[in-house]
Parts: structure tokens; C-alpha cells; sequence
């Protein structure tokens, strides 16, 4: 059986200029310690204007966090005001790229298509997409969250091949706990992920669903994520808020410190 090492991917989301983006990766660098890496992957998905500044930074000091991008173009380049390009995350050698968030879905009308031409952008140039599902409140409400999820798993996952998918994300982030407080239920969230495992075996092969590693996101803080973490499908999380805080965010990637 494959070894997952969790991964705790933290979304600035819009927010922190490239000088307080060196100011937080400067803080995660000096708490944590190579034994924590041993143990854990600690991502940073800043906004784009930050990329440059992080990437100097992590070269410089040789740093073991990786990081990302929140977006990319679904094409590669051309007259696209406004896109980024994932060439262009390429060449500032980012490790990740979330593809589907739900602000990107819910504000941009992003819907299963552009995010699959995302995602197939993403393995264009060699980045790992974070692929993010989840449901809004009506739709769990209605108990469709489990289908609604796995439809847009396998929206993502069009023409992505098996060798591509093994190295895939998945994030399940139900939009009713984003920001809100509100978090999944350990169990709640292991249903979601759990069912997302299984359709991978289904679309793939068992090696590959076993491979991938899926986030939860929604409200994680230090508090709750122990109890998160000790689901057997979840292999991490897709941090928003709390990851802005540099304490916060380590005591979570220390979550097996957190419990009791
Ligand atoms: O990408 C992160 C998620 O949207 C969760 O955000 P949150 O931790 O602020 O609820």
C-alpha cells in the first residue's frame, strides 16, 4: 500500500503583498524544522504578484516549502489579458496549482469543462493540479453532496491519463464551511473523501486511487485538525484564514501534536 505524506497546502487567497508574503515564509521557515518535512509537505499558494518574491526566497535559503499558484490560463499563451500562463508558473518553478476552487467556480461561472482544460493545462507543464470539489449548502441539504462531488471529479478528470492522475490532488472543500466556521464533521469529510478514493479506483485502478493524496478544506484551524487527520482518507488540507497566520499554520502542520 502506497505511503501518502500529508500535504497542508495553505490558499492566501487575495491577500498579503510580496513584502508581507516574504515576512510569513520567512516565519514557517524558522518554526518548522527539517523533522517536521521529514514528517509532512508544507505548500504556499500566494497570489501571483507574490510568486516572484516567494521563489527567490525559497531558492536562496534552500527552503523545504514548496508553492503554487491559485489559477492558471487554460491556455498557454496569446492575447489573454489578464491570464497567467502555466508556463509562466513553470518557469517560476512552482510545485502546484489549484484548479476548480469554489471562488473561482462560484465568481468567475468557472464551470467541470474549464476546469478539466485547467487541469490538462496544469500537466502541460508539469505542474500538479490541486483539484477542488465540494457543495454549496442546498446541495448537501438535498443529500446529493456525495454525486455532486464525484460528478465534478470526473468533470475534472476528462482525457487526464492514469500515470498523469497518480499524481494529481484532490481537495474537497464544501462551500457551506469555506470561511464560515462551520466545519465538516470528521466524518462528514471522510464520507466526501472516501467516496472520492473509491471512484478513483473506479476511473483508474486501485494503485492510483491509493496514490492520490485528497485535502480537506473548510475552516481548517489548529483545533480541528486532528480529528480531520485521523480519517483514513484524508491526507491533508487545503488551508484558507488560518494559513495567513504563521503560529496557526504550524501548529496545524503539526497536527499530531494537536490532539487532546
Ligand atoms: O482554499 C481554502 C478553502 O477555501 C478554505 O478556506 P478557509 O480555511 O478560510 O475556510
Amino acid at each position: 500500500m502506497t505511503v501518502r505524506k500529508p500535504l497542508f497546502a495553505g490558499n492566501w487567497k487575495m491577500n498579503l503583498n510580496h513584502l508581507e508574503a516574504i515576512s510569513l515564509v520567512q516565519k514557517l521557515a524558522f518554526a518548522l524544522t527539517d523533522k517536521d518535512f521529514d514528517k509532512v509537505e508544507v505548500a504556499v499558494l500566494p497570489p501571483f504578484t507574490d510568486l516572484r518574491s516567494v521563489q527567490t526566497l525559497v531558492d536562496g535559503d534552500k527552503l523545504r516549502i514548496v508553492y503554487g499558484a491559485q489559477d492558471l490560463s487554460q491556455h498557454d499563451a496569446g492575447a489573454y489579458t489578464g491570464e497567467i500562463s502555466g508556463a509562466m508558473l513553470a518557469k517560476l518553478s512552482c510545485t502546484f496549482v489549484l484548479a476548480g476552487h469554489s471562488e473561482r467556480r462560484q465568481y468567475h461561472h468557472e464551470d467541470d469543462d474549464l476546469v478539466n482544460a485547467k487541469v490538462q493545462a496544469a500537466f502541460r507543464h508539469s505542474l500538479t493540479p490541486i483539484l477542488c470539489v465540494g457543495e454549496g449548502l442546498p446541495v448537501r441539504q438535498a443529500g446529493e453532496h456525495v454525486s455532486h462531488c464525484l460528478n465534478q471529479l470526473d468533470g475534472g478528470l476528462r482525457k487526464i491519463s492514469a500515470e498523469q492522475a497518480q499524481s494529481i490532488v484532490v481537495a474537497y472543500e464544501p462551500v457551506w464551511a469555506i470561511g464560515t466556521g462551520e466545519v465538516a464533521t470528521p466524518e462528514d469529510a471522510q464520507e466526501v473523501c472516501g467516496a472520492l478514493r473509491g471512484r478513483l479506483a473506479e476511473l483508474y485502478n486501485p494503485e492510483v486511487a491509493s496514490a492520490v493524496r485528497i485535502l480537506y478544506g473548510g475552516s481548517v484551524k489548529s483545533g480541528n485538525i486532528a480529528g480531520i487527520m485521523a480519517q483514513p482518507d484524508i491526507d491533508g488540507a487545503l488551508v484558507g484564514g488560518a494559513s495567513i497566520d504563521a503560529g496557526e499554520f504550524v501548529k496545524i502542520c503539526r497536527f499530531s501534536d494537536m490532539s487532546g
